[in-house]
């Protein structure tokens, strides 16, 4: 295990599958693809792609009463991510039950390089994700719970419900600024925004 992704913390992520509450399951490290590595869509069953802030963690953190300003000290690196999700219920009708037996319907992720520490002012930083070169989809970091650090204090809080927490070296996908899209064979997916280095996957 790498860490975990939050889910459904967008009201545009909530609204496409109609669910109202965020959720979260765990990245394994057969999730990342790495580098120039190809991913074979065959893999998978109905994937969707989406762009998103992610971070890795310097120190553990647990509690429910953690606040915003232990989680900024807590972070080492932002990123910018994409996220294939897949869903072996399918996402027509999907419902919070089917998402978090399903892990939170995670399929694949892929970071761009690291930026030292917390990137100040998240919630104003543009994400635009494009498919083969075309603008298909953007949303401010603000779009993930006000602001894409408060994914870190909804993952703790939730984690310690079931006595446990994050720890040092976890990464955390925090969700998508924008509804997802359908990931066709073939495509390049990049997401870019302005002080962050882009990601980028390649689709077989
Ligand atoms: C159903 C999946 C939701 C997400 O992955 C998200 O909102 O980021």
């Amino acid at each position: 295990m790498v860490g975990h992704k939050v889910g459904l913390t967008s009201a545009a992520m909530q609204e496409q599958f109609g669910i109202d509450q965020p959720d979260s399951g765990l990245l394994l490290d057969s999730m990342a693809v790495a580098g120039d590595r190809v991913l074979p869509l065959g893999d998978l069953l109905v994937p969707r792609v989406e762009g998103e802030l992610a971070f890795r963690l310097g120190t553990d953190l647990s509690g429910t009463d953690v606040s915003e300003r232990v989680i900024h000290d807590a972070v080492a690196d932002t990123f910018l991510a994409l996220e294939v999700i897949d869903s072996r219920y399918g996402f027509e009708g999907l419902t919070l039950a089917d998402s978090v037996a399903d892990n939170a319907a995670c399929g694949r992720f892929v970071l761009g390089a690291a930026v030292p520490g917390l990137v100040p002012e998240l919630g104003g930083e543009h994400l635009t994700l494009t498919v083969d070169g075309m603008v298909a989809a953007c949303g401010f970091g603000r779009a993930v719970l006000g602001d894409p650090i408060r994914s870190l204090v909804w993952l703790v809080q939730r984690l310690a419900v079931f006595g446990t927490g994050l720890r040092a070296g976890d990464i955390v996908l925090a969700g998508a600024v924008h509804a997802s899209l359908p990931l066709g064979a073939g495509q390049t997916v990049v997401v870019g925004s302005p002080r962050l280095p882009q990601a980028v996957l390649h689709v077989a």
